[in-house]
């Protein structure tokens, strides 16, 4: 008989016929705030982040607007094939999909984050979250997926490389318009400019396939925890089932419902700092579902490799506006964010701030 530890690994979850003690969230104040987009009230207007048509020629206003209230927007018209969005799709739920033992073979090292496991974010919360994945951060994954799928590796890696590319392209796109909705360009980020200029990378890109079975008790459990992305920006993709929601202390939590071909874009703490706090880093997390198991496919565009140092950008400071935060390099952003999670922005506040 298998042992209580194993029967609650996360590699079949959707097997399970009741939510386990570890896997039972208590609801907070904040939980109750929630305010579904897709309900139908008489008084209350129908509230989600806005879907923005990138071939629309107010594109950067649109997307300041967006970015400025909610930190988060979501995009139609973005160039990525359907084709594409529905084969990441299908190769993540034919990963998810396999044994768990099979999946445990591919399983991210201690050291490292890339492979196969359970939320990075998860030793931040009491509780276990119901969803497995699996992250992309190097070219370590062609190793596991050669595990994976001993016959079909290259069909598969091929899928990742055409998804990493095409992202890349997406996410320089949006930053473009990002900065652009706040009157600066990629020339006035020094290090961005001089990467650009001598053909580099401006970030570095990872993917983090997400997988949330179904859940007998969908009220009471968490599929991701509430958080920010410690990116420059997020591209999601989500399966045809909905569970992602936005926090705004003005509209609690907001679900954003999946629609065919539209991804959505989270702004994290990186461009917020370069922002120097004008945008919004915005929280969010994945609710779990009853009867439909989910998938959501993040490309998370990180900060520059090596000792690039990043701070609020100095066209947007000023007397008025002293610079919110130290410089700080991505590596060492990342060490603080897995050392003190939601307090990371506070650690790097400048305390007097003066100019
Ligand atoms: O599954 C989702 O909708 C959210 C995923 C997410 O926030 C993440 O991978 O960082
Ligand atoms: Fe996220």
């Amino acid at each position: 008989m298998p042992s209580l530890a194993e029967e609650i690994c996360i590699g079949n979850l959707g097997s399970l016929q009741t939510l386990p003690e570890s896997f039972t969230w208590k609801l907070t104040a904040a939980d109750s705030l929630l305010r579904p987009s897709s309900a139908v009230s008489f008084d209350a207007v129908e509230e989600s982040i806005p879907v923005i048509d990138l071939s629309n020629p107010d594109v950067t206003t649109l997307i300041g607007d967006a970015s400025k209230t909610w930190g988060a927007f979501q995009i139609a018209n973005h160039g990525i094939s359907q084709k594409l969005l529905d084969d990441i799709e299908s190769l993540s739920k034919t990963l998810f999909d396999m044994p768990s033992e099979r999946k445990l073979e591919a399983a991210s090292s201690d050291k490292g984050v890339s492979g196969y496991g359970e939320p990075r974010i998860s030793p931040f919360f009491e509780k276990k979250m119901w969803s497995e994945g699996f992250t992309i951060a190097d070219d370590s994954y062609r190793n596991h997926f050669n595990t994976l799928w001993p016959h079909d590796h290259t069909k598969y890696c091929g899928i990742i490389q055409e998804y990493v590319d095409e992202m890349e392209k997406l996410a320089s796109r949006l930053l473009y318009c990002t900065l652009g909705s706040l009157g600066v360009t990629v020339e006035d980020i020094e290090w961005a400019h001089k990467l650009e200029k001598s053909g580099s990378k401006v970030g570095r890109g990872a993917i983090r396939l997400n997988h949330y079975p179904v859940c007998p008790e969908p009220e009471r459990a968490m599929g991701l925890a509430a958080h920010t992305d410690s990116t420059i920006l997020t591209i999601l993709h989500q399966s045809n089932t909905g569970g992602l929601q936005v926090f705004r202390e003005e509209s609690g939590w907001v679900t954003v419902e999946p629609a065919p071909g539209v991804l959505v874009v989270n702004m994290g703490d990186l461009f917020h700092i370069l922002s120097n706090g004008k945008i919004p880093s915005v929280v969010h997390r994945a609710k779990v579902n009853h009867t439909r198991s989910r998938i959501s496919i993040a490309y998370l565009w990180g900060g520059p490799a090596g000792d690039v140092q990043i701070a609020p950008i100095s066209k947007l400071t000023g007397p008025a506006e002293p610079s919110l935060y130290r410089s700080i390099t991505w590596k060492e952003y990342l060490q603080i964010k897995y050392e003190v999670f939601d307090k990371a922005m506070d650690a790097i506040r400048v305390v007097n701030p003066t100019n």
